[in-house]
């Protein structure tokens, strides 16, 4: 097993039931929750519950995906854990993807005003992005992340053996925020994952300690997003339009899908204003349609997408924020960019 700290936590890179054993042993708690989806219910379950069987945990699930990341998931939350007459000092294990973990974490936040939890992270997406940094939060009015907190959780405990039983389309979706770390930070990361070509048969006992180590780096330096934590939502200031956008219509995007959309937009903007070559643009853009293929963005939507960007929680006064990116490996934060310069963006995208 392998320890890394962020802040007061502990990162466990390792077999679950092992790490979850030895963090419970040193966490007095009066109860235990386990937050669960039907899919982790019947995927994930099963691997911590010989674990927990002398904690007698009640289990909470709530459907699985984006559209449930939202208040009434939470209400239901809540109710689960007033009905058990849970008190400050129960436990909450989120036990999935990054729904479960941004969602859970700002139920426990909020409930009695903040349980502890521990994020068990399921998806390739949580365990190399959202269960560490302690962003927490639910999707409101089509904005993504809109009503949240940072709160750190107990423990993180990341099991690469999880991804066995996930779908290759969320596999490719938590592979973006991979490419996303790499592309802001380490070029010799973007080199080599350009060898990758089956996701299924990658090495994700190294990728993900390296992925999320860049990020780890940049949330200790900025817990808090005063400036440089922007870097890690390169793609995210287009892709979450696209995202929260298409989270109401019968084609939602995974995140990940929606990034790429966003990286793609944004590597545009990055040459256009940072001087991005062109050759690198090239390399960006291939490597994600050959994986992610292309969208059609429909120009009807482009007012709908630049009034979500007019609420990106990045934007200080009314101009639009921006990560960008100079070169492939590095990053500059607070850059902004006008309607047409981003719809010539979304317009590149379409013409690709
Ligand atoms: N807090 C942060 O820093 C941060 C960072 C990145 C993304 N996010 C958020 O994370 C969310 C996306 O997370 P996600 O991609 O993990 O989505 P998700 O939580 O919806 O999980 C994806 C799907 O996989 C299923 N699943 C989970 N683990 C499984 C397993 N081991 N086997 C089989 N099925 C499994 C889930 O039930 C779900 O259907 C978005 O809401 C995004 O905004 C947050
Ligand atoms: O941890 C961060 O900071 C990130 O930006 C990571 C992103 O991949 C993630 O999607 C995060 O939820 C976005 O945060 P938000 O503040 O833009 O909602
Ligand atoms: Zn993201």
């Amino acid at each position: 097993m392998q320890t890394l700290a962020l802040d007061t936590y502990p990162i466990h890179i390792g077999p679950v039931a092992k790490s979850l054993t030895l963090t419970l042993e040193q966490q007095p708690f009066s109860q235990l929750f386990v937050l669960a989806d039907e899919n982790t219910r019947e995927h994930c379950w099963p691997r911590i519950a010989p674990a927990l069987e002398h904690y007698q945990p009640i289990l909470i699930e709530i459907p699985s995906g984006e559209t449930h990341k939202n208040l009434r998931t939470c209400e239901h939350i809540w109710g689960q854990l007033m009905a058990h007459k849970a008190t400050r000092d129960a436990l909450l294990l989120n036990l999935g993807g990054g729904v479960i973990g941004d969602m859970g974490g700002f139920a426990a936040s909020t409930f009695k005003r903040g349980m502890r939890f521990l994020q068990i992270p399921t998806t390739l997406l949580s365990q190399v992005d959202a269960s560490i940094g302690s962003k927490l939060g639910i999707d409101f009015m089509q904005v993504k992340n809109s009503i949240g907190l940072f709160r750190n959780p107990q423990a993180v405990l990341i099991d690469p053996a999880f991804l066995d039983t996930l779908s290759d389309r969320e596999l490719r979706s938590g592979y973006a925020e991979v490419i996303k770390h790499s592309l802001i930070a380490d070029l010799s990361q973007w080199e080599s994952l350009q060898q990758i070509t089956d996701l299924r048969s990658a090495d994700w006992a190294g990728i993900i300690p390296a992925s999320l180590s860049i990020k780890k780096q940049i949330v200790e330096a900025d817990p808090f997003e005063k400036g440089l934590r922007k870097a890690l939502n390169f793609g995210h200031t287009i892709g979450h339009a696209i995202e929260g956008h298409a989270l109401e219509t019968d084609t939602p995007l995974l995140h990940g899908e929606a990034i790429a959309i966003g990286m793609i937009c944004e590597a545009f903007l990055s040459t256009q204003q940072q001087g991005l070559p062109e050759a690198q643009l090239r390399q960006i853009t291939d490597y994600l349609t050959a994986r992610y293929g292309k969208a059609a963005l429909r120009p009807d939507d482009y007012p709908a997408y630049l009034q979500l960007m007019g609420n990106d929680k990045k934007n200080e006064g009314q101009a639009i924020n921006f990560s960008l990116l100079p070169e492939a490996g590095k990053v500059v934060v607070n850059q902004t960019a006008g309607k047409s310069h981003i719809t010539a963006a979304l317009n590149f995208y379409n013409n690709l």
